[in-house]
């Protein structure tokens, strides 16, 4: 049996069941969002000097979620006020929106508003977010406490979670959460329960025996 929205034959070849989805990363210029890509891409952290985004990049990251295979087109968005016009083009097209601000940059997190204004203004109503606190493995700079970030992650209803580029902390399980989100609405039977992403990585998160206080 196919499935409507993608060409997976569901019950007897799941393995050659794939999807695209794109997935955009938002958030003030510096927050982290080309390293994130980077460390979740090659495994690697791009240290040294900044050399920020300019319009948009992207790369490709193939997931395999319960056999199922998901393409992710990840762009990389350039932070940076003079580029807004481009990135406004992309967001209409985003299935998923990972929206990042910096633990150790206070306008970064004050801004999650104003980013959280434009993602409803520009992308679709049905898209997944997902706010994320980045540079996590930084201790002495810190000025953002992760209830801070999980306050306001509540009161948009989005899931939230902490991460470092540096570290890796929690990267690949930000990218998993989403895709599975993904998969979920693409394949899912009209009987079957929402995913619920906040669950997933707070389970994940547990099992792994990090990140919660
Ligand atoms: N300690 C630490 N530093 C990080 C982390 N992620 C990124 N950085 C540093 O933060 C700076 C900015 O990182 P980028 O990934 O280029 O930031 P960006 O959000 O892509 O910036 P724009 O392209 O201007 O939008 C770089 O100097 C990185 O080395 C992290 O998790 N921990």
């Amino acid at each position: 049996r196919k499935t409507k929205k993608t060409n997976c034959l569901t019950f007897y070849e799941p393995i050659h069941c794939h999807f695209l989805s794109q997935v955009m990363l938002v958030g003030d210029s510096g927050v982290g969002k080309t390293c994130l890509l980077v460390r979740f891409k090659d495994g690697a952290f791009l240290a040294g000097s900044f050399i920020s985004t300019v319009g948009i990049d992207f790369r490709n990251k193939v997931m395999s979620i319960d056999a199922v295979k998901v393409k992710l087109q990840i762009w990389d968005t350039a932070g940076q006020e003079r580029f807004r016009s481009v990135t406004h083009a992309y967001y209409r097209d985003a299935h998923a929106l990972l929206l990042l601000y910096d633990v150790t940059n206070k306008a970064s997190f004050d801004n999650i508003r104003a980013w959280l204004t434009e993602i409803h203004e520009y992308a679709q109503q049905d898209v997944v977010v997902m706010l994320l606190g980045n540079k996590a493995d930084v201790t002495h700079d810190r000025v953002v406490k992760r209830e801070e970030g999980e306050k306001l992650a509540k009161e948009f209803g989005v899931p939230f979670m902490e991460t470092s580029a540096k570290s890796g902390l929690n990267v690949e399980l930000a990218f998993t959460a989403v895709a599975r989100e993904l998969k979920h609405r693409t394949m899912k039977e009209p009987d079957e329960p929402k995913f619920q992403l906040q669950e997933y990585v707070d389970k994940e998160m547990r099992t792994a025996g990090c990140c919660r206080s």
